[in-house]
């Protein structure tokens, strides 16, 4: 029979590193770390205008069963963000507003789930943000082991225990702990040019100039004509 664990430990980022991070968004820190840790678009945000950044609690469980979310809620404090994935592709609401209330009573920030969560007008209202590939009434039993705390794949990135995730409006990304402040450092480097690029931009200067594009729209022998020759 296959092993089931709940791990108690994790070891998580330091909260300027992460607050760093959040104030960036998903985007910005996404071009800091390289372009990795970006899930895939199939994972959306239920509300709108929300960002949040935290420690991955991980959970891994079997489809149509939420057991192990119900473990998880224990080993998780407060600046956490729980990540279900399930061990094979399901839409089935298995998170509604019961469980958002016992993560919240645990300061747990929000909600990613390779999986369908329900209850979500109760969700909105409530302000328990969730980034979910589906929503869909379907419920789902207590009934069959797996794991809370293991590494995770969600819509096909991978996800460990105290990976410092990242969501907003754009999306959800991760980055390992222990890259956090290196990638913070490159974030905070972005916003200060991006700043000066929006002054520029917004004073009319155009992006082929501000990136210095022309010799290369040359190079690559696009032509500036008045009228499409005949
Ligand atoms: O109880 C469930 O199975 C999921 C749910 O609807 C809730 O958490 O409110
Ligand atoms: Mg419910």
């Amino acid at each position: 029979m296959a092993s089931h664990y709940v791990v108690r430990h994790v070891d998580r980022a330091a909260p300027d590193t992460v607050a760093v991070l959040r104030d960036a968004g998903v985007a910005t820190v996404h071009e800091a770390a390289g372009r990795t840790g970006l899930l895939g678009p199939a994972i959306q945000a239920r509300q709108s205008g929300t960002v949040i950044a935290g420690s991955a609690i991980t959970v891994s469980c079997p489809p149509g069963d939420n057991l192990m979310i119900h473990a998880a809620v224990e080993v998780c404090r407060a600046g956490d963000v729980l990540v279900v994935t399930t061990t094979s592709p399901s839409t089935d609401g298995m998170f509604g507003d019961l469980l958002a209330t016992s993560l919240r009573a645990r300061g747990v920030l929000g909600l990613v789930i390779d999986a369908g969560v329900r209850d979500i007008a109760t969700l909105r209202k409530m302000g328990f943000p969730v980034w979910s590939r589906a929503v869909h009434a379907q419920g789902t039993v207590k009934a069959s082991p797996g794991s809370v705390n293991v590494p995770v794949v969600a819509d096909g990135q991978i996800i460990r225990p105290g990976d410092i995730v990242v969501a907003d409006d754009d999306g959800v990304l991760a980055v390992p702990a222990t890259s956090g402040a290196e990638v913070a450092a490159a974030a905070a480097t972005r916003l200060a040019a991006e700043t000066g690029k929006r002054a520029k931009l917004a004073a009319g200067t155009l992006g082929v100039d501000l990136y210095q594009l022309r010799p290369l729209l040359a190079a690559l022998g696009v032509q500036y004509v008045d009228r499409l020759p005949s």
